[in-house]
């Protein structure tokens, strides 16, 4: 609904500044993360000198792992965090109501590019390509089950994380 009051009749590809005009899109690419991070954990980092955190001694030059799948999945931090609800980010979290901030500069709540001095360099870049590629594939084409079969979300855990069982759909061109 989103895309079709953004785009009208207009039967071309969604563009950059579209995207611009969709809060829902960017909404549900944010809790695909949260829920599905490509990455179940960041890169290994390590403390040049000893640190406490939290009363537990970080010995320096230990491998520290972040669990990113883990930190967007707490319950102590996201209402209902198994079940998938882009609306989570409608809520404007920040004070200066600028919406969700994905590189945890004013806080840490799920961390998929990581945060901090190492964050992934490509953040804004995959953020843009995430838009456009699922706003275009929506727009562009009809989406159906194969069988109508649910989608079975199950993860299969390889460097980075996919699906399971693939994705099996039926796609017709809508133009
Ligand atoms: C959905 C897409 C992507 C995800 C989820 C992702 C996630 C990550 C994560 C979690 C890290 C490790 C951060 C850390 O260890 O603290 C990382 C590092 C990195 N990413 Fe990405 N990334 C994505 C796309 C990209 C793209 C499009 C580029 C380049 C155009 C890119 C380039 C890099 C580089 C160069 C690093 C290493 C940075 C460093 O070690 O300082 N990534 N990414």
């Amino acid at each position: 609904m989103e895309i079709k009051r953004v785009m009208g009749d207009v039967k071309e590809m969604v563009k950059e500044d579209d995207l611009q005009k969709m809060p829902y899109l960017k909404a549900v690419i944010l809790e695909g993360l949260r829920r599905h991070p490509p990455l179940r954990f960041l890169m290994p980092h390590a403390v040049t000198e000893d640190a406490v955190l939290n009363g537990y001694l970080v010995p320096r030059n230990g491998t520290v792992n972040f669990m990113v799948g883990d930190i967007g999945l707490d319950e102590k931090v996201w209402e209902d965090p198994l079940s998938f609800k882009p609306e989570r980010f409608f809520r404007v979290d920040n004070k200066d109501g600028e919406g969700f901030d994905i590189s945890g500069s004013k806080e840490i709540k799920m961390m998929p590019f990581g945060a901090g001095r190492r964050i992934c360099p490509g953040y804004a870049l995959a953020m843009l390509h995430l838009e456009y590629f699922v706003a275009n594939l929506v727009w562009n084409f009809e989406w159906k089950a194969v069988n109508g079969d649910d989608v079975n979300m199950e993860e299969k855990h390889e460097f980075s994380v996919r699906m399971k069982y693939p994705l099996q759909a039926l796609i017709f061109p809508r133009f």
